[in-house]
């Protein structure tokens, strides 16, 4: 079924239903199975993140173990001591050694148990601060194209949720640890009283088993299977919270209320599926402890019988009904632990998938240093096509750059002028074909150092919430301090007086949402967005639609300083609509479809009458009526002459 507002667009994944599936099918054996690879990376998670707290938290929790079974132990000599057949005196004088044990364990477990508890939360906290950690500089190192990927898009979702898991995870595996020494030191000394008295205690764990990783799997398969929902339900509470221009438009049209009605919608859905969730937790629950109940009983009954045939003495009997009782509850607290593994472990395996995913495709670092100053980068029969998509973004294409030139790349909406700007960048990789620098191909060149010789305003230029100074050093953050660079930056990009007019000059941050901050207009921002990119310095400059926010004033002095900046060495790739402004670059490509269909100077492309000159003419009929014919002959426009390239200009 698809949804009224999202179509079929949020749904799940083949992934997600495979995870489902194979969450649901799982039985007890396989969840048991399932731990030892679990506890392993939760060992190795705890002692990378946080050691220390670690081994603290473990010891204390030892201790207290200990502690139980030497408690275990001293009930044992005070009921033999009571028992006794000896005056009240000599009585209370034999058990009151014991008591002091007692007394004493009761106030040792009180600290350790205070320990564990903060080495605990601090671990816990250093777990999910690593494993985020680890999943940002994983993703952030990933090739563009997947990370564009809807399906990896995906998968980072299900990562998020198990770092959130991880930190869950470790606190169970240190309960379960604690639960687990509990237990053991407390059936051993049970077993010293009688043997029997195990396999009797365990009858009533067998049913709770059951009924955890019943209540584990139906919670991460619930899980799952609101994600879609869950988040829809976060993409319109965005929209009815965003002050941008979803703000605008609801308010105008009046939309609110029909987004308001999609959300009741959608929380109505997961209120449905948490409440069914919640009553199919509540039936395994009350199976279960009728089970549990059950086999205490049967326990309590063989301890009848077992003192009845003189098997046991009377106080061993009174230590082992104690002993039950905590042993049953160490044993409760395991289940629910062993519970929160596998549950948690479900999610952690989610980011686990993800992270291994991520470091497949991640960018290969590694090569030779990429030219200085390039004298020529070439492309070569270049195809791309995006994953997961079916249609080829770029088909056999050769270009050209050249040091110190102006290049233009122009063609019709979804022609493939973004896509093959990226792959001169070296974001994308061509699927075939070649690109060289300087006849050094790219593939062989360390990506990194292809990077730092790159400047990049792209088509929805960043708008950084930092200051104004770090949003426009952010190029070049090693000189941030310089200011001299900053000013000569901000005088390229027609910055200066944006900078001036804000209330703390370069300190000013630019993020509304902040107390103390200021939001810029458009125009504004894409001046920023130029000076950050003058600031960088980089040998190849590479700007898509640089100027689609700024007035026309503006747009035309953008325009010169960029040719002005081929003029000081640096190569310009301009990707524009504005026809006009492009008339001096040194070579103009026309994209169609992905592939190139025409190139030369604005001269011989009007000359040639093709697609530049019937685009170039339309968008000029805009301004001032032509004559019609102009189309068929494609050369009674001026001639672009010699342009001055001077930096000053
Ligand atoms: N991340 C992506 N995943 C899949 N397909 C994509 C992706 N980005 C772009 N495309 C597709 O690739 C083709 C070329 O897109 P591209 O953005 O390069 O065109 P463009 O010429 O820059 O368009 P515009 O002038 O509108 O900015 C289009 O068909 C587009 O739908």
């Amino acid at each position: 079924m698809t949804d009224p507002l999202f179509g079929s667009g949020l749904r799940m994944d083949g992934q997600w239903k495979h995870h489902q599936l194979a969450a649901s099918k799982v039985g007890l054996w396989e969840a048991v199975r399932s731990l030892p690879p679990l506890l392993r990376f939760a060992l190795r998670l705890a002692w990378d993140a946080d050691r220390r707290s670690f081994l603290l938290s473990t010891f204390a929790q030892l201790a207290q173990a200990a502690g139980g079974a030497a408690g275990v132990l001293a009930f044992n000599r005070v009921f033999a001591a009571l028992l006794a057949p000896s005056s009240l005196e000599a009585k209370t004088q034999a058990a009151l050694p014991a008591l002091l044990v007692i007394g004493l364990v009761a106030f040792c477990g009180s600290i350790t148990r205070a320990i564990s508890t903060a080495a605990g939360s601090i671990l816990a906290s250093r777990v999910q601060r690593l494993t985020e950690e680890r999943l940002l500089e994983r993703v952030a190192g990933v090739e563009l194209a997947i990370l564009e990927d809807s399906q990896f898009r995906r998968s980072l979702d299900g990562a998020y949720l198990g770092v959130r898991a991880t930190e869950q995870l470790v606190a169970s595996l240190l309960s379960a640890l604690t639960a687990t020494t509990g237990a053991v030191t407390i059936l051993g000394t049970i077993g010293v009283l009688h043997p029997l008295l195990i396999p009797l205690l365990m009858l009533g764990v067998a049913p709770q088993s059951w009924k955890a990783v019943t209540v584990a799997r139906w919670e991460y398969a619930s899980t799952i299977r609101s994600m879609d929902q869950v988040r829809q339900k976060n993409i319109l509470i965005d929209l009815l919270t965003d002050d941008g221009a979803p703000a605008e438009e609801i308010r105008v049209h009046g939309l609110g209320d029909f987004l308001l009605q999609h959300y009741r919608r959608l929380a109505g859905t997961l209120e449905l599926e948490r409440s069914r969730l919640s009553r199919a937790q509540a039936r395994v629950g009350v199976l279960a402890d009728a089970g549990a109940g059950v086999g205490r009983v049967l326990a309590f009954a063989a301890l009848l019988g077992l003192l009845l045939a003189g098997a046991i003495p009377l106080p061993a009997v009174a230590t082992a009904v104690l002993a039950m009782t905590k042993v049953s509850s160490q044993l409760s607290l395991l289940l629910l632990q062993f519970n929160g593994l596998y549950k948690h472990g479900l999610l952690v395996g989610d980011y686990r998938a993800c992270m291994t995913r991520a470091e497949h495709v991640a960018i290969p670092y590694g090569g030779r240093d990429a030219p200085r100053r390039p004298g020529s980068i070439r492309l070569s029969g270049v195809h791309f096509t995006y994953p997961g998509s079916d249609a080829a973004a770029l088909e056999a294409v050769d270009l050209e750059l050249r040091r110190g030139q102006v290049v233009a790349l122009v063609g019709a909406n979804g022609s493939g002028k973004s896509t093959l700007a990226k792959l001169i960048a070296g974001l994308h990789q061509p699927n075939r074909g070649l690109i060289t620098w300087d006849g050094q191909a790219v593939a062989d060149i360390d990506r990194r150092s292809l990077f730092s010789r790159v400047g990049w305003v792209a088509q929805d230029f960043q708008r950084w919430p930092f200051t104004a100074r770090a949003n426009t050093t952010m190029g070049r953050p090693d000189a941030a301090d310089d200011n001299i660079r900053l000013e000569k930056a901000a005088r390229f990009a027609g910055a200066t007086a944006v900078v001036e007019g804000l209330p703390d000059g370069w300190g000013t941050l630019l993020a509304r949402e902040f107390q103390g901050g200021t939001e810029l207009s458009g125009g504004q921002w894409q001046r920023i967005a130029l000076a950050r990119a003058h600031f960088r310095n980089a040998d190849i400059l590479i700007c898509d639609e640089p100027t689609a926010a700024l007035d026309p004033i503006t747009e035309v002095e953008a325009f010169d300083r960029l040719m002005a900046l081929a003029g000081e060495g640096q190569t310009v790739l301009l990707i524009t609509h504005r026809l006009g402004s492009i008339r001096h670059a040194d070579r103009i490509y026309v994209l169609d479809h992905g592939r190139m269909i025409e190139s030369g100077t604005y001269d011989e492309l009007m000359a040639l009458g093709g697609q530049f000159a019937r685009m170039y003419l339309t968008q000029m009929d805009q301004y001032q009526p032509i004559d019609q014919s102009n189309l068929d002959l494609g050369i009674d426009v001026a001639p672009a002459g010699p342009v001055d390239r001077s930096p000053g200009r």
